[in-house]
Formats: structure tokens, sequence, C-alpha cells
């Protein structure tokens, strides 16, 4: 069945014909974003759903998302979305980091002419006739100093526009190097050097808990008297009231504001003011933009859904759709790795090492370490994903550590698990050969080449004639049939292992009978999904 997507708010008819021509079937409600209630409605219905900032998707409507996979973001901030309640989900979150950065800069940039020039003033003045040009007296930009907080990919095209039109900039970014720093021509400097120097200020940054109320009366007191700001980014950033208490006693000279506390902002105590420009939250608002977004979202989450490649993704490692069909068969031997030891692991686990040997170590291990920690913590929580198992391993305290190395015995590359509990280390080794199944090559160290299936018996013993002799007639005297069967040793008289292939699940009465056996000294049914994606 072809996946469904909702649109839920305007986009360009473009996300709606690439949707099409890929095979997605697509409604597009572009008002239903904002009734809260419709959408949650109707919202079970769909794998897929694309917004951009009006529609809210919150925990209550992923709660109602019962067959969601991905939330689309055509544009950049997903601050309207509860990531972490995704995440748990196991739906993939989506955005377009790039389609609207440089539209947003240049709005930026508009803002800081038309507060430097007060354009909207004299163009209301002398459009109702009064050629006041006695009122309206503008700074220059030239030779100003342009304080950039947040210097990303939207906060460094401002950066650069600002050094082309003569200004000198200074950028505050704690993720920003002094390399990428020169190279944009800007300085690096801290935040209170930033608030000292600048005469224009613009924010862009993400908005966070590190960054929410960044702007507040305490900031704005250690600023130069006059200082205009901007801000492009999200409303929550500046303390609205402090701002404008500031702009009314003239410590801020100007504010041009794209974006609110409460949006749709219809009423604000900004509105009205003299020196406040406003725009309802227009950054990403050209044809350009509006293109760029829509066309790479369409494509982004009909490849997830149709060919499970990820781009973009927020709360999951990128698959591109060129390697998922060659990573698929690692990312199922993750998986049962995973799940190997997820269900013969009984006490809590403390730690999990991932060792990526040879050719494994050279493909998207951090899809492959998603894999495996699903299968690993499948056996607790049954709805688990490549999504939601890091959040819900990190949840649970588990510490994941990755390893790396070159090829080191007789496979091309191979998969270690290795898994800590309070009371013992395990560990399962395994590979896929030409036929893309996944087989274990070894299990707590002993060699051996089973196949996976999805039903088996997994057997430990000390090693002694007979035990093949005594499973093969416990199962054929209860009609148990094997598929196939594995054994290893670690030497001859020491430690056992057997895994069955079988055709069915494991009986419970006939477990009784070879866990009866003095030779057995552990017998385990396992599930594997080996068919499922
Ligand atoms: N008004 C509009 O229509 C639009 C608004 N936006 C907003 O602009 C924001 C920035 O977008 P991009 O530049 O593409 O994001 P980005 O992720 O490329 O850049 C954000 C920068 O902020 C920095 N940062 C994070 N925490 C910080 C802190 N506490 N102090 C200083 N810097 C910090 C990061 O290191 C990063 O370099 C988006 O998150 C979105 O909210 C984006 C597009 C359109
Ligand atoms: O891309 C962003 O972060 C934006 O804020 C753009 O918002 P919009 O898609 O215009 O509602």
């Amino acid at each position: 069945m072809a996946p469904r997507v909702l649109v839920s708010d305007k986009l360009s008819p473009t996300a709606v014909q690439i949707f099409k021509d890929r095979g997605v079937e697509v409604d597009y409600l572009p008002d239903v974003g904002k009734d809260k209630e419709k959408l949650a409605e109707i919202i079970g219905q769909y794998d897929g759903l694309a917004i951009r900032s009006a529609t809210k998707v919150t925990e209550k409507l992923i709660a109602a998302a019962t067959n969601l996979k991905v939330v689309g973001r055509a544009g950049i901030g997903v601050d309207n979305v509860d990531i972490p309640a995704a995440s748990r989900r196991g739906i993939i979150v989506m955005n377009t980091p790039f389609g609207n950065s440089i539209t947003t800069a240049e709005h930026a940039v508009a803002l800081m002419f038309a507060l430097a020039r007060q354009i909207p003033e004299a163009n209301s003045s002398t459009h109702a006739g009064k050629w006041e040009k006695n009122r309206f007296m503008g700074v220059e930009i030239t030779g100003k100093t342009l304080g950039v907080i947040g210097c990303g990919n939207i906060g460094s095209i401002v950066a650069a526009r600002g050094v082309g039109l003569k200004m000198h900039v200074v950028a505050f970014d704690p993720f920003l190097s002094e390399d990428r720093a020169s190279e944009l021509g800007v300085e690096k400097v801290e935040l209170d050097a930033l608030f000292a120097r600048a005469d224009f200020i613009t924010l862009h940054t993400p908005l966070t808990d590190k960054t929410r109320n960044i702007i507040n009366a305490d900031a704005i007191a250690r600023m130069k008297d006059g200082v205009r700001i901007i801000n492009c980014a999200r409303g929550g950033l500046i303390v609205e009231a402090d701002l404008i208490a500031a702009l009314q006693s003239g410590k801020v000279a100007g504010a041009g504001i794209d974006v609110f506390e409460v949006e749709p902002a219809t009423e604000n105590a900004l509105f009205g003011m003299d020196n406040v420009v406003t725009t309802p939250h227009l950054g990403a608002s050209t044809t350009e933009a509006q293109e760029n977004v829509a066309l790479q979202i369409a494509e982004q989450m009909s490849d997830y859904l149709i060919k499970g490649a990820v781009s973009n993704a927020i709360n999951m490692p990128s698959i591109t759709a060129e390697e998922a069909p060659r990573l698929k068969p690692f990312v199922k031997l993750a998986e049962v790795l995973g799940a190997f030891v997820g269900q013969v692991t009984e006490d809590p686990i403390k730690e999990v090492e991932i060792l990526f040997d040879g050719s494994t170590a050279a493909m998207n291990t951090r899809a492959l370490i998603s894999a495996a920690l699903a299968g690993l913590i499948r056996p607790q929580v049954a709805d688990v994903n490549m999504v939601s198992a890091p959040i819900m391993v990190k949840e649970r305290g588990i510490i994941v550590a990755e390893v790396k190395r070159d090829k080191s015995g007789v496979f091309d590359g191979y998969i270690k698990l290795t898994v800590k509990t309070e009371k013992q280390t395990r560990s399962i080794a395994g590979t896929c050969f030409s036929d893309h199944k996944p087989r274990f090559i070894q299990i707590k160290g002993i060699n051996l080449d089973a196949e996976v299936g999805q039903h088996m018996l997994y057997t430990t013993n000390a090693d002694a004639p007979g035990i093949i002799g005594l499973l093969g007639t416990v199962c054929g005297e209860n009609s148990v049939n094997i598929a196939n069967f594995a054994l290893g040793r670690d030497r001859p008289g020491g430690d056992a292992i057997a895994l069955l292939y079988l055709d069915a699940p494991f009986p419970e009465d006939v477990l009784a009978k070879v866990r009866a056996h003095p030779a057995i000294e552990s017998a385990k049914p396992l599930q594997f999904d080996v068919n499922g994606n």
C-alpha cells in the first residue's frame, strides 16, 4: 500500500507534485495545522506529516499519530516539534537545513536597513502626503559594528553581507571556530564584548533552553546606548516586555522583529511603537526559498517512506538512497546481534561496546549502532526502532562505545557486540555473506557458523559426546523440525554451544525436557525478525 502523507501547512504545490510522482499518496490541507482538534482526529491515517511553523507537533498529537513514521519540516526551526516525544515513538523528524537560509539572512539585512533609515514610517508618512523630510534622520551602516549572535548557516550569511556593507562584524557562537571566523572576516567575541560593542545586534540561534530569553533586561543593560536589535530567528529569544521598556527609555533605538513570543501575533505591545519594524514571520517567505524547502522536504520524506533513505534527520543518522540497499543487510545483522544479547541477558545492562571490524568499519556505523541498540532493548520495549533506541538506551543510563578496526581475521568484515551487566560480560559477533543473510560467527568467544532464523534454540553445555543426539532425539520425538544445526566449543571437553534453527517456536513442554537433561547447562528459545525491515 502506498504511504500517505498529510501536508498541514501552506507549502508550494511542488511538494504535492513530488509526493505524487514518487508514489506517495498526499492530502494537502494547509489550514488543518492551525486546528489542533481536527489534526489530532485525522493524523492516525498518515505515515508522514509535512509542516512549516504553524503546525505544533506536541506529545498529545504524537500519541494520536499511531501510524506516523516521519515529520518533515519544510524549513529550519523544529522548535514546534516535540522531538523527544517523536523519538520515543520512533518517528523521524527531518528538516531542510539550507533551503531558506539566504532568504532569511536577506530579511535580517532588510530589517537592518529599514531600522537605520526608518523606511516603514517614512513610507507611511509619504503615502499620507505629509512630506516630513525633517522628521526622518537615519544612521549610516558603513563603519558600524554588527553583532551576530549565532553564526551558523544564516548568521554567517548575514555576517558576510555585513562585511560586504563595510561593517565591522563581531560574532558570538560557542561553536564558531577561529578559522571559520577569519574565513568569514568576522571577529569571534564573547557575548559581553558583543553587547558592549555592537551598534546593531542580529539573532540567529535556534530556540533552545540555553538561548531562550538571551536578550533580557540584564543583557540590554550591557549594550551600547542607541543599539538596534533585529530578530529573524525565534520569538522566545527576546523577553518582549524588557525590549519594550528599553525602547521606551531610548536605551534601544529600534528593533526589527519578524518573530514573536506568541504566534500568530495579532496583538502585541510592540505594535504601534515608532521605532519598531515588524513583519509576520516572513523570514523564509520568498518564492525561491519556498520552492527549495517544498521540493527538498517532499523528496526527503518520499525517499524515507519508499526507500528507507534518511537525510537531514534531527533524531536519526543519515542513510543515503544509494547506501540504503547496501546497508540494509548489515542493519539487519546489527539488529539480530542486539536481539540475541537482549534475549539472553536477564540482568540490567550497564555497558555496550560495538566493534566494527574490516569492511564494516567503513560503513555508516551510527546507523548500525542504532540498529544494534534497537535489537538489544526490543525484548523490554516492543515498539522500539532505530530512532527511539538511542534515546531509550540513554534514558536507561547504558554507556555505549564504538570501536573500529582494520580487518583482523578471515572475514572481510564483521560486527561484534559486547554487553556488560553487573554480573557478566557477553559477546556475539556476526557477518553477512554475499547472500545478504546475517550469520552468527562467534558467541562467548566460541567460533561457529549459524544462519539466523526466525525461531531458534540456544543451548550451552559442557563439551561431551551425545549432545547432538540428545537434542536431535528430543526434537524428533516431539515433532520439532530442525532446519539447521550449528555447534561450537572453545576446546575439546570445554564449554560448548549449540544453535538450532527451527521451523516453529520451540514448544514449552519440550523445552522443559531439554533443560531437565543433566548435560545441558542452559537452553533458551530465541526469536529473530529476519524478514521485517
Ligand atoms: N524567521 C524565519 O522565518 C526563519 C527563522 N529561522 C530561525 O533561525 C535559526 C537559525 O538557523 P540556522 O542558521 O540555519 O541554524 P544553524 O544551526 O546553522 O545555526 C545556529 C547557530 O547558533 C549557534 N548557537 C547555538 N546555541 C547558541 C548560543 N547559546 N549562543 C550563541 N550561538 C548559539 C550554533 O552553534 C549555530 O552555529 C533557526 O533555528 C530558526 O529558528 C530559520 C529560518 C527562517
Ligand atoms: O525555517 C524556519 O525556521 C522558519 O522559521 C520559517 O518558518 P515558516 O516555514 O515560514 O513558517
